[in-house]
């Protein structure tokens, strides 16, 4: 893998989003994975509905919860995505408005990663943004910076929030991890340290696959 990468300068990352007082993170880190392998197949960079599946991903709760693994079997299943400008994000649960006419990026399967931060990044660098998730404990208290949380505060067993790997090391071999809302850490940012499995990151690593 090489030292560092930034998919945000290669066009694969869409501008910040905000999931609002929805608990939509799964669907925020699965769209935004999908994004990225869209861009990868097509060279083109779209911004996907998480709506689409807060709305229609009945294996996962909406605003309460989901897993990544259970929408990239939803969104086979639906047939793709549609736009954000198509199905626009609303922040709460609405009946089903997909219509398979307006899909505008189709997965073929999912893979899940190895849970080594070396193999991680290189599979990043490579393929595109990751789907990751991880104990959100100390994301609360971060501001700028290399957050760098002690193991007792950030249980690696204790995963709880769902978001977007989109490069590493540019300082002190760092991990950036995506966040909603651009007044949120580093310009809707959050960089973690890598190298020390912090707060589980490397432990559901996963992706779609556009064939
Ligand atoms: C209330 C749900 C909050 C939401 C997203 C968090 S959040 O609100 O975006 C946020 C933002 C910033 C800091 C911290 C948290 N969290 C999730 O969706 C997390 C993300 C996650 C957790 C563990 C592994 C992978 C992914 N998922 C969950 O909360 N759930 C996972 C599935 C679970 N199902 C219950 C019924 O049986 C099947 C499983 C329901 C809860």
């Amino acid at each position: 893998a090489p030292d560092s990468w930034d998919w945000r300068d290669h066009g694969a990352v869409s501008p910040v989003k905000n999931q609002g007082m929805c608990g939509s993170c799964w669907a925020f880190s699965v769209t935004g994975n999908i994004e990225g392998q869209w861009f990868k197949k097509t060279g083109q960079l779209l911004s996907l509905s998480e709506q689409e599946l807060v709305d229609c991903d009945k294996l996962d709760q909406a605003c309460g919860g989901g897993l990544p693994s259970n929408a990239y079997e939803a969104i086979e299943k639906l047939g793709g995505l549609e736009t954000e400008t198509d199905y626009n994000y609303i922040g709460h649960k609405q009946s089903c408005d997909f219509s398979s006419g307006k899909v505008a990026a189709y997965i073929n399967s999912s893979v899940e990663l190895p849970d080594n931060e070396n193999e991680i990044a290189a599979w990043l660098a490579e393929k595109g943004p990751v789907s990751a998730a991880l104990n959100a404990f100390a994301m609360q208290f971060y501001r700028k910076g290399v957050s760098h949380p002690l193991k007792i505060f950030c249980n690696p067993w204790m995963i709880d929030h769902a978001v977007l790997l989109v490069g590493f090391g540019q300082r002190d071999d760092v991990v950036f991890i995506f966040l909603w809302g651009e007044d949120y850490g580093e310009q809707g940012y959050y960089y973690l340290y890598r190298g020390s499995r912090l707060c589980g990151i490397n432990k559901m690593c996963s992706s779609a696959i556009v064939n």
